[in-house]
């Protein structure tokens, strides 16, 4: 958004009218909530404050009731012009008295440190005795790049103005923005990073058959019933086969599902010579012995696109960014947060940048999951947030694991197997087992189709 504005202005856009536009978008939208009721607005020394101002005088225009409470600081440029054309009624922070409706144009983007004390506690008691709160592009004190908190309230709706930032979706502002509008201030907004839509899917072509649908190998390990999760959600994912190959049982279903007998590393290698392979997956209760390191290793020099989840990338450590950029095909990481950090210590920035520098460095697509997943490669970052929060239960990683190889074996993406995921686990609805969440995969692809 910054670099965009910057495009803007120096193409002849002015600030007046972009503030004019962002304050007006306010204006509109709070109108709809305030239906009568006074409203206080809360305006920063900032542009965001500008923002605010505008809003105030607009809304005030309309014969709507509001008084602004000013934050003291040297308000300069538009923001200053814009406190200048506001006549009506201004109190300090300090002296305000909570209104019905609260507009929070404190800070936005510019948000440099955590909140003082004082200003924390004035704004949390009059958004917490406001009936409705608004906050003017993001909730004041949420960190724009990583969602991180700085003293945030927690807002009933937060008006994103020009493009979403990353703290719309991700850490804290996912609770702290409440819902998000979006205001479109007729700048013109492209970058590297995208939130996830749904995808579009076709069904299989008239001539196609079981290979040419996508071939997954799922490698079992030492639980079993992992594997078998991934197996079953790379069934229901659209593969066109599904190989376990282990030395589980293969009477435990579903009867679509072809065992074969692998014991050990050389008898993968072997296995993993069949050139219709799509797509192989490892990791879903791998277990850490030598033995799964060999088992993984056949899979890394395997020239086949492979999903790696769970035990496999912390087997992998911080050797993975070494090890998978001599990889030439496709590898899909699957790390949640704790495995991230056992692959890649450190890093700068928030989740976007820090699975993005990931990406560049292992030549991998890599899903940081969460409620806020992550999809990067050296293309940009896709951020995902799945709507169910019910997916915090065991074994959800496995099946999406499953999806994203039958996703990809299809000459698909693991965004698509992120959609899939997020979308059958809002159709199960409240308390699903991992297991319940594989019948949803196929209404959830019905919707894309
Ligand atoms: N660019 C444009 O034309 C457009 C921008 N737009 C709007 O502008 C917003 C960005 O405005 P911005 O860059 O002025 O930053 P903003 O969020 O107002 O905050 C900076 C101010 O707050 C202060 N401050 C910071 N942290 C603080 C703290 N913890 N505690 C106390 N003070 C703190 C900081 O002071 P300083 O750090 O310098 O001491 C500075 O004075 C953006 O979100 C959108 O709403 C739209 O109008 C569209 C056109
Ligand atoms: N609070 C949450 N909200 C939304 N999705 C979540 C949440 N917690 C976990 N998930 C999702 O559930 C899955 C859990 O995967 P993982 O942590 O690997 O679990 P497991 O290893 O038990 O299968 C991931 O897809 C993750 O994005
Ligand atoms: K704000």
């Amino acid at each position: 958004m910054r670099d965009a504005e910057q495009v803007w202005f120096n193409g002849g856009g002015s600030q007046v009218e972009a503030m004019e536009r962002a304050g007006a978008a306010v204006a509109r939208e709070a109108a709809r909530f305030a239906i009568g009721r006074g409203i206080l607005m809360l305006a920063g020394p900032g542009n965001n404050g500008g923002d605010a101002y505008v809003a105030a005088r607009l809304l005030s225009e309309a014969g709507h009731d509001v008084a602004v409470a000013a934050l003291g600081g040297k308000t300069e440029g538009t923001a200053a012009e814009m406190r200048m054309r506001w006549h009506g009624e201004t109190v300090s922070l300090e002296e305000a008295v909570p209104r019905p409706i609260v507009i929070d144009g404190l800070f936005g983007t510019g948000v440099a440190r955590e909140l003082t004390k004082d200003v924390k506690t004035y704004l949390h008691h009059i958004v917490n005795n406001a009936q409705f709160s608004l906050a003017i592009d993001l909730p004041s004190g949420l960190e724009t790049d990583s969602g991180d908190d700085l003293g945030a309230a927690t807002m009933d709706v937060t008006v994103a103005v020009g493009s979403l930032k990353p703290a719309h979706m991700l850490g804290a502002g996912l609770v702290r923005c409440g819902h998000v509008l979006l205001a479109d201030i007729g700048i013109p907004v492209s970058g590297p990073i995208w939130s996830l839509g749904r995808p579009q899917l076709s069904a299989p072509a008239v001539d196609a058959h079981k290979y040419s649908r996508g071939m997954v190998l799922v490698v079992e390990g030492d639980m079993p019933g992992a594997s078998r999760l991934c197996a079953r959600a790379a069934l229901h994912g659209g593969a066109g086969y599904v190989m376990l190959a282990g030395t589980g049982s293969a009477e435990a279903g579903p009867d679509a599902l072809v065992h074969r007998r692998v014991e050990d590393a050389g008898a993968l290698r072997n296995a993993l010579e069949d050139e219709r392979i799509g797509a192989v997956v490892i990791g879903p209760g791998l277990g850490r012995s030598d033995a799964a390191h060999a088992k993984l290793d056949a899979v890394l020099e395997s020239p086949h696109r492979a999903v790696i989840d769970g035990d496999a990338l912390t087997l992998l450590g911080f050797e993975t960014a070494d090890r998978l950029s001599r990889r030439d095909a496709l590898s899909v990481l699957t790390p949640h947060a704790g495995e991230f950090g056992r692959m890649f210590e450190g890093g700068e920035g928030g989740k976007i940048a820090r699975t993005r520098a990931a990406a560049a460095r292992s030549g991998a697509t890599i899903v940081h999951k969460g409620p806020d997943t992550v999809i990067a490669d050296g293309d940009g970052a896709i951020v995902a947030n799945s709507g169910s929060s019910w997916l915090s239960t065991a074994g959800t990683g496995d099946v999406l694991a499953g999806l994203v190889g039958a996703r990809i074996a299809a000459g698909g993406s693991a965004g698509q197997a992120v959609w899939l995921h997020g979308r059958a686990a809002q159709l199960a609805g409240p308390a699903f087992a991992a297991d319940d969440l594989i019948a949803h995969i196929a209404p959830a692809m019905k919707e894309c189709l």
